[in-house]
């Protein structure tokens, strides 16, 4: 069977993409989804994401990490799924959709800039050498030093399987304060199990607990990522994180079709 696919990218986190409207994908199969996001034997992705109907919104997103199982929310894959709907004319420039996390809100800008509403932030663990929070995926964040020749690789993963987060594990950013409003992340991605070029709901992890451990004071934050370049802003109330939005590129790069 021919299966027809689109590849997307956000800020170098590179997701295929496949309209499952009809609901002919077969789901289950994670054999499948991980030789589609197999960078060798696929078309190669960090992960794969379905667009498919739901009665209530204008569709749902259903996401897998490259190792071919669903996982949590997937930010930068929300951004590419609106530019998708945005492609096959689902949605104008604003949408409401429900991903694994609840309902999202989003719109489509110029030069392919989408904005994502994520999850409201209730609770982030402050701890001496790092924060916890969940961002619609679990984070963990850690300032470190020299971040641009740091082992993410390495360190992540050994934090990521380490006795901290047990089996259900957790994605793993490293931080450099740049100045107020600006932070460098390099993520370890769980269920990539290696850094990717960007994470949305790291990106978010990271301007939240920058301000909640006092690194900043500001409720807009740059992000500098691998890939490019990401916006966090929110309102705060005590501990309390509301109106959350990730803003950043969202790009199609190619379509074709693959013998499954
Ligand atoms: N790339 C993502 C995060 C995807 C989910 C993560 N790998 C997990 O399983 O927790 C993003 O942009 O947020």
């Amino acid at each position: 069977m021919q299966l027809e696919f689109y590849k997307y990218q956000g800020t170098g986190n590179d997701f295929v993409m496949i309209d499952n409207r009809s609901n002919f994908f077969p789901k289950d199969d994670v054999k499948l989804i991980e030789r589609l996001c197999d960078r060798r034997f696929g078309i190669g992705a960090d992960g794969l994401i379905l667009l498919e109907n739901d009665k209530d919104t204008d569709f749902r997103m259903v996401y897998y990490n490259s190792d071919g199982n669903q996982s949590s929310m997937c930010g930068n894959g929300g951004r590419c799924l609106v530019a998708f709907a945005n492609q096959l004319g689902v949605i104008k420039d604003k949408t409401i959709f429900i991903a694994t996390d609840g309902l999202h809100h989003a719109s489509v800008g110029e030069d392919a800039i989408v904005s994502l509403g994520m999850i409201d932030v209730d609770e982030v663990q402050k701890k001496d050498s790092y924060t916890f929070l969940n961002t619609g995926s679990p984070h963990h964040v850690q300032i470190v030093d020299d971040l641009e020749h740091y082992n993410v690789k390495e360190n992540g993963s050994a934090i990521r399987y380490g006795e901290l987060y047990g089996e259900k594990g957790s994605n793993v950013n490293f931080v450099k304060k740049v100045d107020n409003d600006t932070f460098s992340l390099r993520t370890y991605e769980r269920g990539v199990e290696d850094e990717t070029l960007a994470c949305g709901t790291g990106a978010t992890a990271v301007a939240i607990a920058m301000n909640a451990i006092g690194e900043t004071d500001k409720t807009s934050i740059n992000l500098n990522v691998e890939g490019g370049k990401l916006v966090v802003s929110f309102d705060k109330n005590g501990n309390q994180f509301t109106n959350v939005f990730l803003t950043g590129p969202a790009k199609f790069v190619f379509k074709g079709t693959i013998e499954i």
